[in-house]
Order: C-alpha cells, then sequence, then structure tokens
C-alpha cells in the first residue's frame, strides 16, 4: 500500500509490487515494484538537488526523526551532507539560497494554462505576492524539516492525517489536472485557505522538491497471483515456532501447468480424501439409514478399503515404518482396486446408494471409521476441515475478486477444468467443508497487518480491531454457488440478502469485532475464545512475513498494509485463506466507515510519529513480530554462519526393518561413516558440545575445510543425502529410495537444495500444518 510492495499478497492479485531479486526453481512469483520506479524518479530529483546543493555548499535537510519509514528519502542524506560537524560549519545563508534557487525553477517553468511560460507574479498587486511569500515560507519549512508527502489515490484519511501534522502535499499529475495547467497567478488570485487552488499553487512549488512520504496503492498486477501466499505455504514450515509462528492454510497444488508430479500428488490426496470422506459419511448417517440388506449395491469390502487407507495415513502421520512411509508405485491390482472404490463410493456420496450388509456390522464400521479418522484428525490438523463431500476449490491464476472461481468435487471434472486451458495455471484448494458459521451463514475476517522496514528490522504490526463479512445467503452443501461460498466482498455485494437468512445478521453483511464478541459470549464459546483467535492470527501472519523474506527485496524506510483474510474451522482455530496487498480500505458500511479510516491512522501514527517518538501511541496497531533482516544479507565471511549443539547419536538403536533392501542401504550408511582423528563414533557421541559449520553454506561462502573447528565426521555425498533425509527432514516427512542430488547436510535450515526440492515440496504440502 506504500511505498513498496512485498511478496505476500497472494492473492489479490493485488500486487506484489516489486521484483524480488535472484529467480529461484521453484516458481516463485516476480513481481514488479513501482516503487523502484518512482525511486528512481526520485534518486534523479535528488542527484539535481544534491549538485544544486553541492555548488551552494549547501548543508542537507535537518532529519526529523532517526527513521522515518515513510521517506525513501533518508538514504540520501549521505550524499547531500558530510556529517554533523561539517554540517554546522555550514551557513544556513547556503541552504536557504538553494531552497530559493529551486523555488525559482519552479516558477520559471511553471506552464499557464495557455501553455505560455509565466514568471512569478512581479506583485503586481501586494495581496498577491504576501500570500506568495506565506506559502514559500510554508514550502521551505516543509523541506527543511523534511515533511513532503504525496498521495496517490482518493486516501483523503490519509491527506488529512498527515496536513494535520504539517506536513505539504505535493500533488500527483493526475489530481486536480484542471487547475494544474493554471497559471500561478490565476491560482493565486483564487487561493483562500484550504481550498484547491491553494493546494495546487503550493504543490506547484514544491515541484522540484522530493516527497518525504508516499502513499501509493498497487501499481502492478503480479504475474501469477496465487503464488505469493502459495510460495510462503511452502517456505513457512522452515520457520515454524510454537505460539510465534506458523501458517494454517487448506492444503494445495497447482495445476494447468505441465507438471506431472503435482498432478499424480493431486489425485493421491484427492483418492485419500474420498476415503476419508467415505467414512465422515457413514458417520454422519444412522446405521439403518445406510443400508440395505436385499437391494444394496455396495459391498462392504469398500469400507474396508477406505479404513484401510485412512490406517496408512495414520501410519505415515506418525512416521511408523519406513516402509510404509515409501512411495510405492500401485500394482495392477491395487489400481483396479482403487478405481472400483473411486467409482462406489461416489455412488455412495453423491446417490446416497446403500450398503449390503447388516445393521450391526454397520455399526462396527461406523465405531471403527470414528476411532481412525479421530486418530488421523488428532495428527492432521487441517483433516478437521474436511467433510463428506471430497470438495475443491479452483482458483485461477491472473484473477481477483472471486472471479474464474469454482467448486467441484469430481476427480475428472477438476482435472478436466484445469487441463483445459493449459496457459493458464489453477490453485486447487481444499474447500473447507466444516467452517465455523454464524447464525448458519459463511463468513470471513478481515484482519489488517502493517509491515514497516527499517534500517535493520522488519516490523509486523498487527492491528487489535477487525470486521467479518457474511455471505449473502445461507450455508449448505447442496448448492455450491459463489453467493453461498465465497464471502469476499467483491462477490457478495453482487447478489440480494436471501430473505430466509437469519434476521440477526446484519443486511449490510459485516459485523464489527465487539458484535463478534458478543456473539461468541450468546453462544458460550470459553471465555478466552477471541484471544487465542487473535494469537492464531498472528502466528500466521507472522510466518507469512518470516516465509516470504528470502525473496523479498526490502525497501529502507518502506511500510506496506494487507488485508489478511482468515475463516474459522469449528473450533474456533483461524485458517489463512488470502493476503491482499492494497486492501480495500473504503468505507462501504457502517463497519467499514469506522474501522478503516481509523486503522489508516493508526498506520499513519506507526510509520510517522513513532519514528519521531518511540513512545508515541501507535492506536491499534500492535507490534507483533521483529526480525533483524541484515542476517539475510549475502553471507558474511568474516562471521560464518555456525550452528552449535551436540553431535547426534547415529544409529544407536538401529530400526529393525521389514524390508532387506533398505536395512542394507542403511547399513551401508552406517558403514559410510567414517570419524576423523580415529575416534569411534560412540566416542564422539560423549565429545562435548561443539560447532559443526555447514557443509552447504561453507562450500558457498569458499569457507576452507581447515576452518573447521573440532573433530569432523567425513560423510559421502550418499551418505550426507541418505542422513539428511533421515535425520534433518522435519518429522513426517517420508523417506523416498530416490536420492535428491547435493549438498544436503546436517542443516535442514541451511540447504536450500534440500528445502526446494520436489519431494519436500510435495510433502510439506501434505503435511506442514
Ligand atoms: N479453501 C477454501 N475453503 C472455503 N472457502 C474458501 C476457500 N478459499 C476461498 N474461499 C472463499 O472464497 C472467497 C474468495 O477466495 P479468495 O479470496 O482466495 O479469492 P480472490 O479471487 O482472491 O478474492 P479477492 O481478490 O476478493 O480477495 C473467500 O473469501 C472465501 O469465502
Amino acid at each position: 500500500m506504500a511505498t513498496k510492495g512485498h511478496p505476500i499478497n497472494s492473492g489479490s492479485k493485488t500486487s506484489l509490487q516489486m521484483m524480488p531479486s535472484g529467480s529461484t526453481s521453484n516458481n516463485r512469483a516476480r513481481y514488479v515494484n513501482p516503487v523502484t520506479k518512482i525511486r528512481s524518479l526520485i534518486h534523479n530529483l535528488d542527484s539535481e538537488l544534491g549538485l544544486l546543493c553541492g555548488q551552494c555548499s549547501v548543508r542537507k535537510p535537518p532529519q526529523i526523526g532517526s527513521n522515518i519509514n515513510v521517506s525513501i528519502h533518508n538514504r540520501r542524506q549521505g550524499e547531500l551532507g558530510s556529517g554533523a560537524n561539517a554540517q554546522q560549519r555550514i551557513s544556513s545563508h547556503y541552504y536557504q539560497e538553494s531552497i530559493n534557487k529551486l523555488l525559482a525553477r519552479t516558477s520559471s517553468t511553471s506552464t499557464s494554462g495557455s501553455g505560455t511560460t509565466t514568471r512569478m507574479p512581479l506583485a503586481p498587486d501586494a495581496q498577491k505576492r504576501q500570500m506568495w511569500n506565506v506559502y514559500r515560507k510554508r514550502v521551505t519549512d516543509a523541506y527543511r524539516n523534511r515533511k513532503i508527502f504525496t498521495v496517490h489515490g482518493n486516501y483523503h484519511t490519509v491527506r488529512r492525517a498527515l496536513l494535520r501534522r504539517g506536513w505539504v502535499e505535493k500533488l500527483p499529475a493526475s489530481r486536480y489536472t484542471n487547475l494544474q495547467s493554471m497559471s500561478e497567478d490565476s491560482l493565486l488570485e483564487n487561493a483562500r485557505k484550504g481550498n484547491d487552488y491553494e493546494s495546487v499553487i503550493i504543490s506547484k512549488m514544491i515541484n522540484n522538491f522530493p516527497s518525504f512520504f508516499i502513499w501509493q496503492g498497487k501499481g502492478q498486477r503480479d504475474l501469477f497471483s496465487e503464488v505469493g501466499l502459495v510460495g510462503c505455504a511452502e517456505q513457512e514450515s522452515w520457520y515454524r515456532e510454537d505460539g510465534v509462528c506458523g501458517m494454517s492454510y487448506p492444503r494445495f497444488y497447482r495445476l494447468g501447468g505441465n507438471s506431472v508430479e503435482e498432478r499424480m500428488a493431486f489425485i493421491d490426496d484427492y483418492q485419500h480424501t474420498q476415503a476419508r470422506s467415505l467414512l465422515h459419511y457413514i458417520m454422519e448417517h444412522k446405521p439403518a439409514e445406510l443400508i440395505d440388506t436385499d437391494n444394496g449395491t455396495i459391498m462392504s469390502s469398500h469400507l474396508d478399503l477406505a479404513l484401510t487407507k485412512v490406517k496408512q495415513m495414520v501410519r505415515q502421520a506418525q512416521h511408523c515404518s519406513l516402509d510404509d512411509a515409501r512411495a510405492k508405485p500401485p500394482t495392477p491390482t491395487e489400481v483396479v482396486e482403487t478405481h472400483t472404490f473411486m467409482v462406489q463410493s461416489a455412488e455412495v456420496l453423491k446417490s446416497m446408494a446403500k450398503f449390503r450388509v447388516n445393521e450391526t456390522v454397520m455399526k462396527e464400521y461406523i465405531r471403527l471409521a470414528t476411532q481412525y479418522i479421530g486418530q488421523i484428525e488428532a495428527l492432521r490438523p487441517d483433516y478437521r476441515w474436511d467433510g463428506s463431500r471430497n470438495l475443491w476449490i479452483l482458483k485461477p491464476g491472473y484473477q481477483s475478486q472471486g472471479i474464474g472461481i469454482v467448486i467441484r468435487n469430481s476427480l475428472d471434472e477438476i482435472l478436466q477444468w484445469t487441463s483445459s486451458n493449459q496457459s493458464r495455471k489453477y490453485i486447487v484448494q481444499k474447500y473447507i467443508e466444516r467452517p465455523y458459521l454464524v447464525h448458519r451463514t459463511k463468513f470471513d475476517i478481515r484482519q489488517y497487518m502493517l509491515l514497516t522496514i527499517g534500517e535493520s528490522k522488519v516490523t509486523v504490526w498487527t492491528y487489535r480491531n477487525c470486521y467479518l463479512r457474511f455471505s449473502s445467503q445461507e450455508f449448505t452443501m447442496d448448492d455450491l454457488r459463489e453467493s453461498i461460498h465465497l464471502t469476499n466482498n467483491s462477490v457478495q455485494k453482487r447478489y440480494k440478502n436471501r430473505l430466509s437468512r437469519d434476521p440477526r445478521l446484519p443486511s449490510h453483511n459485516m459485523w464489527s469485532l465487539d458484535q463478534f464478541k458478543n456473539h461468541l459470549q450468546e453462544v458460550g464459546a470459553p471465555e478466552n475464545t477471541w484471544a487465542k483467535i487473535y494469537s492464531g492470527f498472528k502466528q500466521n501472519m507472522v510466518a507469512v512475513v518470516m516465509a516470504s523474506l528470502d525473496e523479498t527485496e526490502l525497501v529502507k524506510n518502506a511500510f506496506e498494509l494487507y488485508g489478511c483474510d482468515f475463516m474459522l474451522d469449528e473450533h474456533y482455530n483461524p485458517i489463512l485463506i488470502e493476503v491482499n496487498a492494497t486492501p480495500d480500505l473504503s468505507p462501504s458500511t457502517e463497519v467499514t466507515a469506522k474501522i478503516c479510516p481509523a486503522a489508516i491512522k493508526d498506520c499513519i501514527r506507526v510509520v510517522v510519529d513513532l519514528a519521531k517518538n518511540p513512545l508515541a501511541p501507535t492506536g491499534q496497531f500492535e507490534r507483533a513480530f521483529e526480525i533483524n533482516y541484515s542476517s539475510n544479507k549475502a553471507p558474511d565471511v568474516q562471521h560464518p554462519l555456525e550452528i552449535n549443539g551436540k553431535q547426534m547419536t547415529i544409529f544407536e538403536d538401529l530400526p529393525k526393518l521389514k524390508n532387506p533392501n533398505r536395512t542394507r542401504m542403511l547399513h551401508a550408511i552406517l558403514s559410510n561413516v567414517k570419524v576423523s582423528g580415529g575416534r569411534k563414533l560412540d566416542k564422539a557421541n560423549k565429545a562435548p558440545a561443539r560447532v559443526i559449520k555447514a557443509t552447504a553454506f561453507a562450500k558457498k561462502k569458499q569457507v576452507p575445510e581447515q576452518q573447521h573447528a573440532g573433530p569432523k565426521t567425513i560423510l559421502s555425498s550418499t551418505t550426507r543425502e541418505n542422513l539428511a533425509l533421515q535425520y534433518t527432514a522435519p518429522k513426517g516427512f517420508p523417506l523416498p529410495e530416490r536420492r535428491m542430488g547435493g549438498c544436503c547436510t546436517f542443516s535442514k535450515t541451511l540447504c536450500p537444495h534440500f528445502r526446494n526440492s520436489k519431494i519436500y515440496r510435495n510433502w510439506s504440502r501434505n503435511h506442514c500444518h
């Protein structure tokens, strides 16, 4: 929203306003940053100004705060001045002279309405001259105090907030275009306190000065809008920390491109979800409703298969058996079995086909289903959002405002839909079938997040206030139209509210946070429910920022305001749906009429007031997290990155494996471990804590081998890979027999190759929630 973009926007397609440097193989979005353009414009202006100041030996303008976030020109100060002492030596006379020159340049180059060049009013009347002098003083003061701002778009609250703080506005060319083409004479004639002519004449006078605060909305649509959040989701598990940082989002697949692997992974997930859906289905019904002992068409073997699949999922999630986790190609019999299962289970889920079993047997199936579903949902919290429909939401790239979004449950339809247009990428995301509803109506929560980028820190600010956006129709799974299932305002404003909807819901479809808190009280939610929800919001927002930092070009003293959309599951857990740069801040209803201007004012408090006064109030924004981003920069050879810790006990208790090939492989790994200096592994285990330098990192930085401190274990590349998979993969990561290329080491956090590998990505998409 402001001076810079950040690639955490997913969705809306709004605007990741920048092009992160460095390309990666993982298909992350490329963003174009209009701020860079503006920066370069200002930079040109800066150089001119610097030149002028240099000619006149003018000192730099005084600094207002140590770190005014809004000003990308703070960077310029070094160029203009040469330190405090030098500044003191330079007389203010010269400084004033340079400003006068700038002002003179403005007036000498300004054109009249007729296109002819006019001079500064040469005092045809005293009043005009007096006004000119007043404005000139205001302008010079504004420059000295670095209080010149530009606001793009109709963000009048921002304007007013800054004008109230004594800032002076430099208008963008698109504002008051008619007036901007008038001569200064005519403008002065019409200028009155606070009117548009006055704004324009002042703006013309500062035309050659840089703005120290720029507020702009989205500049350029990102190339593949969903990749932002998707990309973050792929990275976030590396930054996950209980209670601090962690994303909670529906699992997704990128379809529509040429990735066969991604398609296969989706099909696999779809089939497993179908098994759970079938079990959910029988759990949702009474045994008698499910059976027809004489004419039932569905055999109990399909329930057996569903139970087996869920059991496998539990074992995989528990990481019980390496063999279970192994990606085995299915046998032809299994393929046929699965195909039949998919057809028959669809008959049950869509047409309520009956099982040919008796009631006692069905009761036992329901008991087992409840047990297994309980187990898997305890291990995979995101599965709790699934139901008995196997629904998926298809979101096209390059689109926003809900355009092109559909909800489907048939595998064929989904694959057809996404492959019909190969050039368009689709995110196929698991549809949340069990959301928390208010009065049987779906809603989402718009939550603001502000990001400020300081000298060395990125600060995540979260807004304590938020609002709810309701669907215009009651929620039902029997009708998949957008008016019921897409709660974003851009979709819902197209529909009339269903008359049968609960009258307690407002006609404008929004609730303030206070109204929601009252509702929570009314329905008897535990007392700290909102506190928990908000804490979950914060963790998600911090995680998104952390996960996108690597790909972000950080512009110092810039900030960005985001609108994050959350849904809640049945247990009030937040689910992140979307992060929008340039959120809608228009006062469209009585709810947004309060919260939007307040959020903008508080934003100015954070980026302007706080820079001057660290104790300044920040309104409803609270500092949720601070990240020291200097550590993200190019590796520092002087201070190489180190990992402190104890050597792991490798294979002290060798797992008993069923598969002899695999056992052989693990033994081979073991025997491949050599210990330098003749030490035995068990001795090394008893050795005190030591420092291991990450191979990948050391290699990157050309750190010579002998710099490695302490005793070291030399591993072959094969061993390293296998050990990396064995020991550095997060809990639950399947251990494929395929080997990954490269340089994975003991440190998962230090190995981008591992982290970007397809194997890991596929796994993390399915397991990291
Ligand atoms: N996985 C999901 N499960 C259930 N509902 C979802 C899911 N994803 C999105 N929705 C619903 O669809 C709506 C639109 O989704 P999303 O915000 O991703 O689309 P969009 O095109 O980016 O919209 P906008 O640009 O207005 O933000 C959401 O507000 C939410 O109600």
